[in-house]
């Protein structure tokens, strides 16, 4: 290699990336991939790979989209057991390419846009799927997901409370003294009532029962991201309208899917393309895994507006 790619920092991603240009972008990317080869999107359901000595796993996720000439490969890291130690639990590189002659573009932090990119794709899902009217937001976690969904959900309702749960009380009053919203003392009380509900933890078990969710509400389970975990009871899935990004990953990856045997209903990008219908009305649950393609397509936009400003 002639010279060294150009690394674009955490800070300069937190600078350039605006939730109001990445929430289409991402929108377009899932409907993109929902159209498989017809969308011009390659991209294999991720690899990871325990490390198990550590408590940790590591991710391998390439894409490539045709339209919007974007491949990359995000390496990630998530160590649950950071957690309280200074270090975030997730942390992640972006590498970019040039798909007309393969040539290194530029190595992206990766943890900004993973951050931001997974709650632009919960509003895209919110979009569709949440009621016109919803007035109540409930956001179970405290952690980076749980900041960055409470950013990306008021591009898309109106709320006029925020409600929010997470096991460590102190965390959760950090949370709400910097982002205006009411702690609750138990995940129940945060969920019942609540129009839209984010799930942005760490649980292994169940977090949220059928029973407590108002009907018609609209669920984005972020966390969970392993075949033996469940944010969500069974009971929840085999009742609600079933969303996923990927299928494909979803029959992998996913412990609220694989566990409770529920039914995908779609993609959200086949709600983005208009191949099915979003039922609002229903309750409804978006399995969020995350896609390489997210990562792709806002890392290449990060780029761009960056040799923009050179
Ligand atoms: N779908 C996607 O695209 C992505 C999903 N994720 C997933 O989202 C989730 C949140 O990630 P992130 O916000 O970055 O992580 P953080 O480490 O920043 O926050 C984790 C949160 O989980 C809470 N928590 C930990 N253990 C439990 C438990 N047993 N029950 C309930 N809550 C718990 C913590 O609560 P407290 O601090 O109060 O102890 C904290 O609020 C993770 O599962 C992560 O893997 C992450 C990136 C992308
Ligand atoms: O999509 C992503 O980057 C991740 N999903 C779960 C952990 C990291």
């Amino acid at each position: 290699m002639s010279r060294l790619p150009k690394y674009i920092e955490a800070d300069d991603v937190k600078r350039i990336l605006k939730m109001t240009d990445l929430i289409p972008i991402i929108e377009k990317a899932m409907g993109d991939f929902s159209k498989g080869e017809d969308g011009g999107v390659v991209q294999p359901v991720r690899s990871i790979i325990p490390v198990e000595k550590h408590g940790g796993f590591f991710g391998a996720m390439p894409a490539y989209s045709e339209n919007d000439a974007a491949l990359a490969t995000k390496l990630v890291t998530f160590y649950p057991k950071n957690a309280g130690t200074g270090l975030p639990t997730h942390m992640a590189a972006i590498i970019l390419f040039e798909p007309s002659t393969g040539e290194l573009k530029s190595i992206l932090d990766g943890e900004v846009i993973t951050s931001m990119r997974t709650a632009a794709a919960s509003a895209v899902a919110t979009k569709y799927l949440a009621s016109e009217n919803s007035k109540i937001l409930c956001i179970l976690g405290s952690g980076e997901q749980a900041r960055s969904h409470y950013k990306s959900l008021h591009h898309i309702c109106n709320f006029e409370e925020v409600r929010v749960w997470s096991p460590t009380l102190k965390n959760a009053q950090a949370f709400s003294s910097q982002l205006k919203s009411k702690v609750c003392e138990t995940a129940e009380e945060a969920v019942r009532g609540a129009d839209v509900i984010v799930t942005a933890t760490f649980a292994k078990q169940p977090i949220v029962e059928w029973e407590w969710v108002k009907p018609g509400a609209h669920i984005n389970a972020v966390g969970a991201v392993n075949i033996k975990w469940q944010e969500l009871s069974s009971e929840l899935m085999q009742k609600s309208v079933v969303h996923v990004d990927s299928r494909e990953a979803a029959m992998k990856e996913s412990g609220d899917v694989i566990i409770s045997k529920a039914e995908i209903f779609a993609e959200i990008g086949d709600l983005v393309n208009g191949t099915k219908e979003a039922q609002r009305e229903k309750t409804t649950v978006f399995k969020s895994l995350g896609i390489a393609i997210e990562d792709a397509v806002s890392a290449k936009l990060v780029y761009d507006k960056h040799m923009e400003n050179q």
